[in-house]
């Protein structure tokens, strides 16, 4: 059965582009798909929904914004991992060429089909959510054996697939005017946070932990854009790095979320084929099924932030990636997933990443990015030395590199020595490539002989290693469809009303709606008088000086008419300016979803409207300061 989200669509499709929320971008020549253009709702639902996340994110938790750039040389995305590992597969239709599917998404498709199959015995439901859960996990190998094994088709024609084949989804971009740096359209912001991991730390005076933002442009060249902004070739990311001490991952202020309750997808449980349960973010963190309070914590500020501006809590989950899901670096990892029209939606990723991409970068870029931590008191620790004997048959075997080959061995942190020798005890000898002149490599086979060490005691005063991070990933414009998704209903018909017509009503919280409030002349007899235009504009300015927008609504149409166009772009106050505001300076102030209204000065309305939409008072309260609109005004 289609969900409430699904029954909207076409109506708030509809809206969407009548209203100019979004378009296809260059839409007067035809288009492309993946790329949008926000018009002035849009752009301003987005400007609130980034700056509320910046005030949660950045002025809550004290992180420090950066902007890098959105071309990225090459060397930097090949550190990554971005250029050899971020594809997706690609399938074609053996009759036609130019139809592409991507494969994972396919796959989904496919299972989410199978599920909504009737009278469907337990067991399969357990293997198609299994399959669709894991879709963009298999292997080339295992997505190919799974389309055999399903007989997947293409969609419309019903025609057979060719075998899947991975697609890089970079947009590469030649740089200079030579065109010989190669380099490419980021396809994350995070990456820009990790380049400046070292710059940022300094600014916090080398201190551990610390999170470090960024909202910018991502570009991916998706192979199937759909679902309008949910998938782009172009959209925006907010994310944060936070970067912690890979043992000390408890945080204070976990103390404050810890009774937050939480709709929490485990892994555990998809793969039992049960439901989303319900429990607080401490019991989870506690019970061991999320890793650590820093994720934990972020989790649940990400809910929190979510459900604030209007994602409804009952369509809101944490699904924790499935083992076979998770890079194989991560020690855990939960998406926040937004039921839409489309499903259920990531809207965010929360990933533990532990220190891949701080190592990534500084073995490419030569750069040493291990955290030094001072000890109140130095401790005397057992270290691996390599012996006298050792070192000489080692400057004996890589002879002219010997000196050097020596030295960067006896500079290996302890834990990669340790790795080294196991390899070459275990395995007879171990290969290693090592900087022997400037830009130049050597393949270095070692030996158990070259690795002898001898323990010995030795007083640290520091203690160093590369600091993990935690990375909230939020993709701003899938939050903001989910928003207009949530946000979105029919009012129905009112008898009583003129024209009897249902009404789309945007329902959105004073805080991200794109205009606060909206004047309106109750006819052009008003709008013709001098003291119209100086309550109008006293009202606007007042609220400009709040930093409120405001829109004027002064057309020919019945007030009716007019407060309903201005509930479809989801206005939360409309101000009417009638016969009797012209004698007192009194205005009525009509609330989009009760449609109740009160009377007050003009002079006290953008005070009144700030409160409002900074949450500080409430419309209750305004009824209760104010009188309600006496019968006989508009
Ligand atoms: N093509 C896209 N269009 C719009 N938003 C996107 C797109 N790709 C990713 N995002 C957003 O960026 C967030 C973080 O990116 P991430 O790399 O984790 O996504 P992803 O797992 O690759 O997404 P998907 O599996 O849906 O392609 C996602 O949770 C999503 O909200």
């Amino acid at each position: 059965m289609a969900n409430i989200f699904e029954r909207n669509r076409a109506e708030l499709e509809d809206l969407c582009k009548r209203r100019f929320f979004f378009r296809q971008g260059s839409e007067i020549y035809g288009g492309v798909s993946g790329f949008y253009t926000y018009g002035p709702p849009g752009c301003a639902l987005k400007t609130n929904i980034i700056n509320l996340w910046r005030r949660h994110f950045i002025i809550e938790e004290r992180l420090m914004e950066i902007e890098d750039t959105n071309i990225m040389p090459h060397p930097v995305l090949k550190a990554s991992g971005h250029v050899d590992r971020f594809s997706d597969f690609l399938v074609r239709d053996v009759s036609d060429d130019k139809k592409f599917y991507r494969a994972d998404k396919l796959l989904e498709d496919v299972m989410e089909d199978k599920l909504k199959e009737k009278g469907l015995a337990a067991e399969k439901v357990k293997e198609y959510t299994l399959v669709r859960n894991q879709a963009d996990a298999y292997s080339q190998e295992e997505i190919s054996e799974i389309f055999r094994k399903y007989d997947i088709r293409a969609p419309e024609s019903g025609n057979k697939l060719t075998e899947p084949e991975p697609f890089n989804l970079m947009f590469p971009t030649p740089i200079g005017p030579s065109g010989l740096i190669p380099g490419y359209l980021r396809p994350e912001t995070a990456q820009g946070i990790f380049l400046n991991y070292k710059f940022c730390l300094e600014q916090n005076q080398n201190r551990l932990p610390f999170g470090v933002a960024q909202v910018g442009k991502s570009f991916r060249n998706e192979i199937a854009p759909r679902q309008g902004l949910t998938r782009q070739r172009e959209f925006t990311q907010a994310e944060i790095e936070w970067f912690v001490k890979p043992t000390a991952k408890q945080l204070k202020k976990f103390e404050a979320v810890s009774s937050e309750q939480m709709m929490l997808f485990s892994s555990d449980l998809q793969l039992a084929g049960k439901s989303a349960e319900t429990i607080t973010i401490g019991e989870a963190v506690k019970s061991g099924m999320v890793n650590n309070e820093t994720l934990g914590y972020f989790m649940a500020r990400t809910g929190l932030f979510l459900t604030s501006i209007g994602v409804k809590p009952e369509h809101l989950r944490f699904r924790q990636h499935l083992p076979t899901e998770m890079a194989h670096y991560a020690c855990d990892c939960w998406d926040a997933e937004i039921e839409t029209c489309y499903g259920w939606l990531e809207c965010v990723g929360i990933a533990d990443r532990s220190c891949f991409d701080l190592n990534a970068h500084a073995k490419a870029a030569k750069v040493d990015l291990a955290f030094r931590e001072k000890l109140d008191q130095p401790i005397e620790m057992e270290v691996l030395r390599l012996k006298k004997d050792a070192g000489v048959a080692m400057m004996k075997a890589f002879k002219k590199s010997g000196r050097v080959v020596k030295e960067w061995v006896e500079k290996l942190p302890q834990e990669e020595l340790k790795a080294l020798i196991d390899e070459a005890t275990k395995d007879g000898k171990a290969v290693r490539t090592v900087e022997v002149a400037d830009d130049q490599t050597e393949e270095c086979t070692f030996l158990p002989e070259h690795l002898v060490c001898e323990t010995k005691k030795e007083k640290q005063s520091t203690v160093q290693f590369t600091p993990g991070v935690v990375e909230p990933s939020f993709g701003i414009d899938r939050i903001l469809f989910s928003v207009l998704e949530h946000s979105f209903y029919v009012r129905p018909k009112d008898e009583s009303d003129e024209e009897k017509q249902q009404k789309n009503v945007l329902r959105f919280s004073p805080n991200i709606a794109p205009y606060k409030m909206t004047i309106l002349p109750q006819d052009q007899r008003v709008q013709r008088t001098d003291k119209y235009a100086e309550l109008m504009q006293l009202m606007q300015s007042g609220a400009a000086l709040c930093g409120h927008t405001c829109t004027v609504d002064d057309s020919s149409a019945t007030l009716g008419k007019r407060y309903a166009r201005n509930d479809e772009v989801g206005i939360p106050f409309a101000c009417t300016v009638d016969f009797t505001s012209l004698e007192d300076s009194t205005v009525t102030l009509r609330e989009r979803d009760s449609t109740e209204q009160i009377r007050l000065p003009a002079a006290e309305v953008a005070a009144l409207l700030d409160q409002l939409c900074l949450r500080r008072t409430t419309w209750k309260d305004a009824q209760a300061r104010y009188p309600a609109r006496s019968a006989g005004y508009p």
